[in-house]
Formats: structure tokens, C-alpha cells, sequence
């Protein structure tokens, strides 16, 4: 708590800032760099060169300069910087500062981990302060971000260098109550936000007023500006004070005019500081591109998970369903490092646990791109995997951007499909340097085996293969780029088997006629990766008589396995130890089957109707037949399943969609009504470190959202299949 100012204290402290904000602009006034120049392209200032006013008209320099202290900053943003360990600029910083100082607009692009964050919070906070900006003017600036944990982040940045100024700041994002944000939002001098959640203020919250904003931010300008937000962006931006700075930040920056003149930027300064750079991607950054059957990704996957146990590993798959079962059929099979996951599905408050748990421990976390932008961890990510291919260029600077941030080392690798290959040409037509390499075969594991026999002891996962194949499926069949995502190359059925599913799933909207019409388990290696497939035999053989039979050796390998995986993996291994003669109806690309002669009969004898002696064998045969039978039948109903809850999906969204017009169209009926004087009820003051009353506004239930329900009737169907099995 402060201590209470004296009222001589309070009038001194408030000339003194009225001083300084005089020599600020003057100074700022003095030296401001010419519009359109580059001040990365002047000779930086001597460390020792003298700060601030050197006489009554003269001030020093700070175009060029390379420290913080150097610029024309208030005292309380200097002190912010400075306790927060910066000292140096990094070059966004020293191109856009004296520019962004000046109170023009700035389209800024550098590279991931290059300090673009303090290049618009320190421009917002001098802004305001510059402005005398007090708790009761309301809302002086907006900083959008494209998701909820990048928001958090700024947030948490805003909160530590801006910790000696006045001003109160919120964080807006999904997932929080909304009703305990509106009662705060109101007295926020600075707004983080996502896009949805502010624009649900602006409609919803009683008295929200933009119309004196200072600065607009957008962070990840390109993302905010695509056609994902676009309808959000546009209803925000027609709200808001066409006068006022607005900045924009990416790596990969926007130059479509028309995004642009959305905005209506007034002359603004394009900063790229890594236009003329060798490479667009970190250069402590070493980057991989394997290429890597559809088919094999989890082996391979898997086989680099157990071969760097001690790395903070990132993993990006295309959708949350893919997520959820990689990370679920990982889990049970226990590669000896802990295993997250982080898609948009999930709750708020479990979202933030995980980025925290990952960042404190070594560990690997399988997430979508709902983290491939702008998320810093600070003790750093060893490795980013690429599982699935990214959209395009921007998406593969920025999920590998992750890692060898500022000034730390990092590596990638991202698989490609065979059919992909057009990714590894534009990687390069884009001056990422990346190196081809060919998979290590000698070390890679098979799990395709291991899945299968999971999902047929543990029914709940079987649902979730199944539906991680069918998004990945969709995922393809939905890219805008054909050249590089043809969904009639993939190797379907290969892809479902390697996922342990024991028939393809449906897909309706693929006229199978054009897909890739390869029998099951037929290769869809290519040569330049020879990938050796007897790691793990047993369990994914031809549907035929000869079904059960594999030479002892073969049987013994598996055993030997799964013995190993008891071990080490304790009950868990048990459990997939008992169930690992149930196989799949897969079958092993042309391996030669042999009949034991020499093989100890089973003990147990079984007897037929009529009193004869079966072999042992017969009845597994019998028993196995039924099981995947039934799970056939289940996969049948759950396609069946699937199939309604998409048509109540789509039932439910054009009922919400048609409700919100409605609502839309009554409040501007009401608005018409209503007196103008209500809008301006005057704000209460709220101190911006008081953490406290933020932190209060922040969600303790997380709101149910549309993903939410859909989630719940995701989890409801899930329970009702697991009825049907038991
Ligand atoms: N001047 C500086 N001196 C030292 N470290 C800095 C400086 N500026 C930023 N950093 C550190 O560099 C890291 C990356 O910064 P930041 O997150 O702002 O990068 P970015 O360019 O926004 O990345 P992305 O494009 O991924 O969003 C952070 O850990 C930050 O604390």
C-alpha cells in the first residue's frame, strides 16, 4: 500500500510531472527522427553521450541511440524498463521507439523473439502519460491480441513495466466471467483483449465508452486482420475515434492495403528491420524438415519424444481432436517425461495452469496453434515439432518462432507428407533455412501396434482415434493451398490403421473413388525414407485364416515389449500386456507369416457342442472375431452419432445466429429510445497496481461458451458409447 501524499507532496509531485512532460515533448520535438527514415540506418550514440537537455534549446539526440535510458521516456516508464531487466534495445525497438514516441502510426515487422512487445507498450504508457491521462478519462488504449494466453502474457508485461504509473488495466478475454469484467470495465484506463470479449463489451456492457481512445494496438496485426476476426475487428474498428496512434505488430506483417485502409492509418511508418536479414527465422534457430508417411508421423513422433526425455518439447497437431488423442494414447503408454496439452476446447483456468506447468518443468506439451503465436517462455522451449503441417508460410515463422527467442538457441523439425513437398519450396522461396533430413530409421519405434491394442482395452479411446482421424481428414480436405494439401494422396486407410482403428472410419464428404486407393497396409513409403516396420509385429494382421499365426520369434519380439513397457511403465503396461493378443484387422505390409510346427500346444482343452477337442487357439479366434465385430458395430453407431450431433450443431448455431439478430435488432430499436445523457454517467477511480481488483475481474467459472457445450455433448456421446460397450 502506498502511504497517503501530503497535499504539498501531492502539488510538488504534480508540477514536477507537468515539467517533465513539458521537456519530454521538447525534447521529443528537438530530435524526432524524419518520417519514413530508418533510425537503425544512423550511427548508434556513444553510451556516454548526455541524456535529456543539454542547454535552454538543446537537446541530445535519440534517433539512434541503443539504450532505453537514451529516449525521451518518463521517469516512471524508465524506472518500469529498467527493474524489469531491460537495458539494450533490440532492433524493432530502436527503429520503431523514436518513431512510435512521435505519436505516429507504425506498421512493424521483425522476426519471433525480437522484443516487439515493449515496442508498443512503452509508446501506450507514455501516450497516456504525455496525455495526463487520469483514472476518471476512461478508456486511453485498446491492445488486441488473437488469443486469450498471448493477451495474458502482454498483460502481464503491461503490468510489470507500466508498475509506476497510475493508470488501472484490464485483461478481457474468453473464459473469464463476464459479469464480474463488466463491473470493472468501465474504470480501465488500458484494455487487453481478444477480439470476441471486446466486442461483447461493446454491445453488452452498459455505458463501455471508446470515444476518447488514444492508442490502438494490434499485436499479430496479420492474424487479428485475417478473415478468422474479421467480422469482430470490423464491428471494433467502426466503434472507435478515427483520431487517434494506432500500432501494429507481427513477424509476419500484413501489406494488404485493403486490411489497411481498414484501419484508417494516417502515413504510416512500414518498419521491417529484417527485410535485407539472411534468413526470416531466428538465426540461433536450426530448422529440420523430415519427410515422414502420414502413417508413420506417431512412430516417429513418438520415437523423438523417448529420444529426448531431457527437453522442453513443443508439439504442434492440426486440431484439438488430434491433440487429445495423441496426448491421451501417449499418456497411457508412458514415455517417461510428462505429457500436456493445450487446444482451445479446454476450460480457461486449466489452459493457464498448463502454459504455467510447462514453462516451470521439462516436459512436452501437444497443443494446436492456439499457442504458435507470440507465447514466450521464459525458461525456454529446446524443441518445436511440427506433427502436422502448418496453413502456410507465416504459420510454420510462427509456431517455430517459439522457441530460440531474443538471445537463446533453439531447434525445430517439421514432418511432411510425401504429398507436401511443395512446403519445403516455399519454406525456401521464403529465405527460411532449412535443412532436409532423412528420418533415423535405426532408432524409430513403432506404436501403431500399441495403439491398437489400447483402444481395445480402453473403449473411451477409441472414440477419439476415431475422431482425430476424421478432423485430420477434414483438415486436409479444407485447406485453400491444393498444391501443397491434396487430401486424394493421403493414405487413408494406412493413416487409420496407424492410429490403432480397427476399419476407416466413414468419411462423407470424400468420394473415396479418388483417394488414394492403396490396400491396407500397403506402403506408402517413399524410398528416400526406409523406415523399419518389424519393430513391433504383432499386433496389426490380415484378416484371414491364417490371422493368428506368427513365428514364435515374432511373438517372443512383442512379448519382450510389452514385458519391458510392464517394467518400466508399471500397472499400465500390465494392462496392455493382457489385452495384446487382441489384434486389429489391420494387416503388416506383405510380411510372410509362418506356421510354427514347433510351437507348444496350450494347455487348456476346449471342447465343441459334440464333445470334441478344439485348439486353444479356435476359441481366441471365436472371441476375437466378436470383439471386433462389436467394435466395428460401434464405430457404425458412432458415425451415426456423429452424424446428428453435426446436424444439432448446425441446428443449434443457425438458432443462435437468428437469436442475436433479433437481439441486435431490438437494442437498436431501444437505442433509439434512450435518453443520450445515460451514456455519460461518470466514471469511479481504479489504481492500476492494485492487482487485486484486476485479478478479481478475472474468471473463477469459466463462461460456457458455444466450444463448452459443444464439448459437454462431445463428452455425453462419449458416455453413452462407453454404456453400449460395457
Ligand atoms: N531490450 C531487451 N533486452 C532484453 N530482452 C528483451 C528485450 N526486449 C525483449 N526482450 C525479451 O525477449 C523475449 C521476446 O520478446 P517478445 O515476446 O516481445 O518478442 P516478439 O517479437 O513479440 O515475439 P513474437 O513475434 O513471437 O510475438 C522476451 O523474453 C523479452 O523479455
Amino acid at each position: 500500500m502506498k502511504k497517503p501524499k501530503s497535499k504539498q507532496l501531492r502539488i510538488q509531485s504534480r508540477t514536477s510531472e507537468v515539467q517533465e512532460i513539458e521537456l519530454l515533448e521538447k525534447w521529443i520535438e528537438f530530435g524526432k527522427p524524419e518520417s519514413g527514415s530508418n533510425p537503425l540506418s544512423l550511427p548508434p550514440l556513444p553510451a556516454k553521450s548526455p541524456v535529456g537537455r543539454i542547454d535552454e534549446s538543446t537537446y541530445s539526440q535519440f534517433a539512434g541511440c541503443t539504450k532505453f535510458q537514451q529516449l525521451p521516456l518518463s521517469k516512471n516508464t524508465k524506472d518500469g524498463v529498467r527493474q524489469a531487466g531491460y537495458r539494450n534495445m533490440t532492433n524493432i525497438q530502436r527503429a520503431s521507439l523514436p518513431h512510435a514516441l512521435c505519436g505516429r502510426d507504425i506498421l512493424g515487422a521483425a522476426k519471433t523473439g525480437s522484443g516487439k512487445t515493449l515496442a508498443f507498450i512503452i509508446p501506450v504508457l507514455e501516450k497516456l502519460y504525455k496525455a495526463r491521462w487520469g483514472l476518471e478519462d476512461g478508456l486511453g488504449s485498446i491492445i488486441l491480441s488473437p488469443t486469450r494466453e498471448l493477451a495474458d502474457q502482454l498483460f502481464s508485461v503491461l503490468k510489470s513495466v507500466g508498475k509506476h504509473h497510475g493508470f488501472s488495466a484490464g485483461l478481457l478475454i474468453g473464459g473469464n466471467e463476464y459479469d464480474e469484467e463488466k463491473d470493472h470495465v468501465n474504470r480501465m484506463n488500458i484494455l487487453i483483449c481478444t477480439p470476441g470479449r471486446l466486442l461483447k463489451h461493446m454491445d453488452a456492457t452498459p455505458n463501455f465508452d471508446c470515444s476518447q481512445l488514444q492508442v490502438l494496438v494490434l499485436d499479430e496485426a496479420d492474424r487479428i486482420l485475417d478473415a478468422g476476426f474479421k467480422k469482430e475487428v470490423n464491428a471494433i474498428i467502426s466503434q472507435l475515434p478515427k483520431y487517434r496512434q494506432t500500432l501494429l505488430f507481427s513477424a509476419t506483417q500484413t501489406k494488404s492495403v485493403k486490411d489497411l485502409a481498414r484501419l484508417s492509418l494516417k502515413d504510416p511508418e512500414y518498419i521491417a528491420v529484417d527485410e535485407e536479414a539472411i534468413a526470416a527465422t531466428p538465426s540461433r534457430l536450426q530448422q529440420k524438415v523430415m519427410l515422414v508417411p502420414l502413417d508413420q508421423k506417431l512412430d516417429m513422433l513418438w520415437s523423438f519424444i523417448k529420444a529426448h526425455l531431457n527437453s522442453r518439447i513443443l508439439v504442434f497437431l492440426s486440431s484439438c481432436k488430434q491433440v487429445r488423442f495423441v496426448y491421451e494414447a501417449f499418456k497411457k503408454l508412458r514415455p517417461g517425461i510428462p505429457l500436456k496439452c493445450l487446444h482451445g476446447r479446454m476450460k480457461q483456468i486449466k489452459r493457464t495452469f498448463i502454459l504455467q506447468q510447462f514453462v516451470e518443468q521439462r516436459s512436452v506439451l501437444f497443443s494446436t496453434d492456439v499457442s504458435s503465436r507470440g507465447l514466450d517462455f521464459n525458461k525456454g522451449v529446446d524443441w518445436v515439432v511440427q506433427v502436422d503441417c502448418p496453413d502456410d508460410v507465416a504459420g510454420y515463422i510462427h509456431r517455430v518462432g517459439r522457441t530460440a527467442r531474443y538471445d537463446s538457441a533453439g531447434r525445430s523439425v517439421l514432418f511432411l507428407l510425401p504429398s507436401e513437398m511443395k512446403m519445403l519450396e516455399r519454406l525456401q522461396e521464403k529465405k527460411i533455412p532449412v535443412q532436409f533430413d532423412k528420418a533415423n530409421t535405426k532408432r524409430l519405434q513403432s506404436v501403431s501396434g500399441l495403439l491398437a491394442a489400447l483402444l481395445a482395452k480402453y473403449t473411451d479411446l477409441q472414440p477419439l482415434a476415431q475422431r482425430a482421424f476424421k478432423t485430420y481428414v477434414k483438415s486436409i480436405y479444407k485447406q485453400k493451398d491444393k498444391e501443397v494439401f491434396d487430401v486424394t494422396k493421403l493414405p487413408i486407410d494406412d493413416f487409420s490403421a496407424s492410429l490403432g482403428l480397427p476399419m476407416t472410419p466413414q468419411l462423407r464428404y470424400l468420394d473415396r473413388k479418388n483417394v488414394d486407393k492403396k490396400m491396407p497396409g500397403e506402403s506408402n513409403l517413399v524410398p528416400e525414407v526406409p523406415v523399419k516396420k518389424d519393430s513391433v509385429k504383432l499386433l496389426r494382421q490380415k484378416p484371414t485364416n491364417n490371422l493368428f499365426e506368427e513365428s514364435e520369434e515374432e511373438e517372443e519380439e512383442e512379448l519382450d515389449l510389452l514385458k519391458s513397457k510392464e517394467t518400466a511403465d508399471g500397472e499400465e503396461g500390465k494392462a496392455i500386456a493382457a489385452d495384446h493378443l487382441l489384434p486389429t484387422t489391420r494387416v503388416l505390409k506383405k510380411k510372410k507369416l509362418k506356421i510354427n510346427v514347433h510351437r507348444p500346444v496350450g494347455t487348456r482343452v476346449v471342447f465343441d457342442e459334440e464333445g470334441n477337442t478344439l485348439p486353444p487357439l479356435a476359441t481366441l479366434a471365436d472371441m476375437i472375431m466378436k470383439r471386433y465385430a462389436e467394435m466395428r458395430e460401434d464405430m457404425k453407431t458412432r458415425d451415426q452419432e456423429d452424424k446428428l450431433l453435426d446436424r444439432q450443431r448446425r441446428k443449434e448455431k443457425r438458432i443462435k445466429e437468428k437469436k442475436k439478430q433479433k437481439r441486435a435488432r431490438d437494442e437498436e430499436l431501444e437505442d433509439e429510445d434512450e435518453d443520450e445523457d445515460t451514456r455519460n454517467v461518470k466514471k469511479s477511480k481504479v489504481y492500476f497496481n492494485s492487482d487485486s481488483e484486476e485479478e478479481e475481474g478475472r474468471s473463477k467459472v469459466a463462461l460456457k461458451t458455444d466450444a463448452i457445450s459443444l464439448a459437454e455433448q462431445e463428452e455425453l456421446a462419449l458416455k453413452l458409447l462407453s454404456c453400449m460397450h460395457s
